[in-house]
């Protein structure tokens, strides 16, 4: 067994006095460190969910951009390790005014090592609902005292997988107690296999995250050789993980017995169907949340799949991945209020939010308003105006009544769907892609309601609805065979339409088209779900505590350090998988069942 370059390199790096070099992002090349200060603007779409909860501060955004070139690219071709399910992507060919990289400067792509962005972006520094986090604190800490963070502050414990960009560690940030997950990417690598750009838009929105079911970026760093991502650490694995390990990859009955007692091992289809849907339901309400989330702040997702879901701690999912994702322009509009005055001078108006992300560029003319509110200010603004107005006035039973009711009413409605996106690129995983992808029409935000379908029946019937008996197969039943479900299928029927209605292969006749995920969530299937305290309902699987987990990544951990680390698995002979990477475009290209590497082909 031979040490592999990257784990080689690593040891080297955090025994050295490292600290990480500070990546600089700006655009006028001031010096500026992972903790750059920020437009720390976020969303909790979480707690009030009929607004997809709708927070934020007002601190001044700062403009980071970066060359790449400085990032000191060695170009030394190390092999990071294959994606261990297959998914394809192009190289990105957004083709609309409307989608941008922000204020990406133009003539970006990534095949030029040396870029220039000016996006703003929230760096991670500021999250309102980390407040109480004992492990934002501890980076807060060190970063406070040391300045910069590096690798020599973390113990990289065990290697908790790899993807396509990079290796993924449990690392303990020394003296804390505190576990992240840590995302090692080599530059020399990235800079080679023309991967910079996907690693800068993964970095981007994991910065502008903020949300429950979604990874909070506590730092990232740059060293020489590696950029680094500091993450939070889900303890529960991913779903396809977990079905992989079980005998010919899927659950034995005893084995679904087992997984009702033993949380990390989920099995959607072998569980009694009510289970299952109750089980499906749950986690699809929490997926839907992530990604009205994601919609609200301009990101398109693209790769929904039960590999990318992760089981935290507390049982609650956390969406990851987002490598793939488009970042476009989005103004979440508030199309409904619930004030039904016909005074229009009490009325109000429909306002346009823009994301915390974008810049004021993004107000499109669409924006009926001469500012667009911050999100802090929207509800608030709404209930206070309308208290001031009754105040001197003498409390009226009447009208007392009629302020209940307002208050009490049906949330205003928002739309927080980035209808305007649109992409060329041709990225996802075969049984999820949707048919608008393979056709080479050009994609926007209903590619992630598409997936979303696919992913609730997979989590309903184990498995997905257009799976062929090879990949080019699967692309033809996406694009031409008619959704069925199995004769036995024991799913409701309130399921099924919902399925049906996200499974519709025009996506302007898709539901959630138009308003998002705000149709979705009043589908009868979820019946029932409380919105703004789903992030407080039990979920059905708590993983076991972390501490019985630790023992064995202690023992790993001292492998990592003296033992020769498990080889990278080569980019070009990856590990079997069950969602094999698509190599190209259904009719023209070989199938490419027998690996799952990861390809990079351009559609056109
Ligand atoms: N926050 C996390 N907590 C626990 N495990 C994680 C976390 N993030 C990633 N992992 C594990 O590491 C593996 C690799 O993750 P990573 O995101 O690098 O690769 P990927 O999901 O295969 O995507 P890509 O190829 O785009 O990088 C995942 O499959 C998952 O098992």
């Amino acid at each position: 067994m031979t040490t592999s370059p990257i784990i080689g390199a690593l040891r080297k790096e955090m025994t050295s006095a490292e600290t990480g070099r500070k990546l600089s992002w700006d655009h006028n090349s001031a010096p500026t460190s992972d903790t750059a200060s920020s437009n720390n603007s976020s969303i909790d779409a979480n707690t009030k969910s009929s607004l997809s909860s709708v927070t934020g501060s007002n601190s001044a955004k700062t403009s980071l951009s970066g060359k790449m070139s400085d990032l000191n690219m060695d170009g030394t071709k190390v092999s990071v390790g294959a994606k261990s399910s297959g998914r394809l992507e192009s190289c990105e060919s957004v083709k609309s005014s409307s989608v941008s990289r922000a204020s990406t400067s133009s003539g970006v792509s990534d095949s030029n090592e040396s870029f220039t962005s000016s996006i703003s972006f929230n760096s991670g520094n500021n999250k309102p609902h980390k407040s109480n986090d004992k492990r934002w604190e501890a980076i807060q800490a060190v970063k406070h005292r040391d300045g910069a963070m590096g690798l020599s502050h973390f113990k990289l414990l065990k290697r908790l997988g790899c993807g396509d960009i990079g290796s993924v560690y449990l690392a303990e940030l020394r003296a804390s107690n505190c576990y992240f997950a840590m995302k090692v990417m080599d530059k020399g690598s990235l800079a080679s296999r023309k991967k910079l750009l996907r690693a800068q838009t993964e970095r981007e929105i994991l910065a502008l995250l903020d949300h429950p079911f979604l990874p909070t970026l506590y730092t990232h760093f740059e060293t020489e050789k590696f950029s680094c991502l500091v993450m939070e650490f889900c303890t529960g694995g991913d779903l396809h993980a977990l079905r992989q390990r079980q005998p010919g990859k899927h659950f034995t009955e005893a084995a679904a017995r087992y997984a009702i007692l033993k949380p990390r091992i989920i099995s959607f289809s072998c569980l009694s169907s009510r289970s299952a849907a109750v089980k499906s339901r749950f986690y699809a309400s929490e997926v839907l949340m992530a990604l009205e989330y994601l919609h609200m702040m301009g990101v398109v997702y693209r790769d929904l799949k039960p590999e990318n879901v992760l089981v935290r701690e507390d049982g609650h999912i956390m969406l990851s991945d987002f490598d793939l994702s488009l970042r476009c322009v989005v103004s979440p509009t508030l199309v409904r209020s619930s004030w039904s005055d016909t005074d229009p001078s009490r009325r109000i108006p429909a306002y346009c939010i823009t994301p915390s992300c974008v810049e004021p560029s993004c107000v499109t003319p669409a924006c009926i308003q001469p500012a667009c509110v911050q999100p802090s200010c929207f509800v608030p603004r709404m209930i206070l105006s309308r208290t001031k107005k009754s105040k001197p006035e003498k409390p009226k039973m009447s009208r007392m009544k009629s302020d209940v009711h307002h208050q009490v009413s049906p949330l205003p409605e928002l739309i927080a769907e980035p209808t305007a996106a649109r992409s060329m690129s041709f990225v996802g995983t075969h049984e999820y892609l949707a048919p608008e992808i393979i056709k080479g029409e050009g994609h926007g935000s209903a590619v992630d309601w598409w997936t979303f379908g696919i992913f609730l029946y997979e989590l309903l019937h184990g498995k997905t609805p257009f799976k062929g008996t090879g990949n080019r197969a699967t692309l033809f039943n996406v694009v031409g065979q008619p959704l069925k479900f199995p004769e036995t299928s024991g799913v409701s029927f309130a399921a099924r339409d919902l399925i049906r209605g996200l499974l519709v292969k025009e996506p302007m006749h898709r539901l959630a088209f138009k308003r998002g995920a705000a149709e979705i969530k009043q589908h009868p299937f979820f019946e029932g779900v409380n919105w703004a305290l789903i992030r407080c309902t039990t979920p059905p699987d708590i993983p076991k505590p972390f501490e019985l987990e630790l023992s064995h990544s202690r023992k790993e951990a001292k492998e990592v350090k003296e033992a020769p680390p498990p080889p990278q698995p080569k980019v070009e002979t990856p590990p079997p998988v069950e969602k094999k990477v698509v190599e190209t475009a259904a009719s023209d290209v070989p199938n490419s069942s027998s690996g799952g590497s990861y390809l990079d082909f351009d559609f056109f």
